[in-house]
């Protein structure tokens, strides 16, 4: 499996995103500038944290436009498996690609730390090797991760099974309905607030995220072979 690690100036959890796909699936992984237009050749496409072009204006909204966006584009709606962490997530919002917009956090501060996640569901690309009503430990770092959307939007979520993680603790932000991190309507486009790269190995503190990555690799070699 082939993934593209997407470089926007401002990234900072970019070789986070790198070493975590070598060490924990040891699968070809190419850190790639957002000025690529071809993202073709990869299966899967992720969207590290940072503060893409220093978050002016709003986190995401100037990185949504860097050409690779386009690609990124596309390669959702071949299905290929997209991944947005923290940043991401934020660019993906940004680009239409999944629905809401991430605000500030509620008390206005930058939160760093360890939280409690729900897993909301184990049938999907992301979650197939976590158990059932499973909450892990993943850390979050972030000034804006208030995730908001309009009534009949959360009500879709919710009716879609598109919210696949959930703060499980105090909610850390004030996002609405305790979201975390959720997905397009097919299911192949996953955006969340917590780094589960910062989280693949017990000395990290937790080594719960390591499976999200395992499970988008299981995902994938079973729709090979289908
Ligand atoms: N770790 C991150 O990706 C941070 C995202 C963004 N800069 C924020 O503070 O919300």
């Amino acid at each position: 499996m082939r993934f593209a690690v997407v470089v926007f100036p401002g990234s900072n959890c970019d070789m986070d995103l790198v070493h975590a796909i070598e060490d924990v699936l040891g699968e070809e992984v190419n850190p790639v500038w957002h000025h690529e237009s071809d993202l073709s050749s990869y299966d899967a496409i992720l969207l590290p944290g940072g503060f893409s072009y220093g978050d002016y204006l709003r986190c995401g909204s100037l990185a949504r436009f860097s050409p690779v966006m386009d690609a990124v584009k596309k390669e959702a709606e071949a299905g290929k498996l997209i991944l947005g962490i923290c940043n991401g997530f934020q660019i993906l919002t940004e680009a239409g690609l999944l629905p809401g917009a991430l605000m500030r956090n509620d008390h206005l501060q930058f939160r760093c730390e360890l939280e409690p996640v729900s897993v909301e569901r184990i049938d999907s690309a992301f979650t197939k090797h976590y158990a059932e009503g499973e909450t892990v430990q993943i850390p979050i770092a972030h000034a804006e991760g208030n995730y908001f959307c309009d009534e009949d939007t959360l009500q879709r979520l919710e009716d879609n099974g598109q919210i696949l993680f959930r703060y499980a603790g105090k909610n850390p932000n004030g996002s609405i309905a305790n979201i975390a991190g959720i997905t397009n309507e097919k299911g192949n486009v996953l955006g969340m607030m917590p780094h589960p790269e910062r989280a693949i190995v017990d000395w990290m503190g937790s080594p719960d995220g390591a499976r999200l990555f395992t499970s988008m690799l299981a995902y994938w070699k079973e729709n090979q072979a289908s």
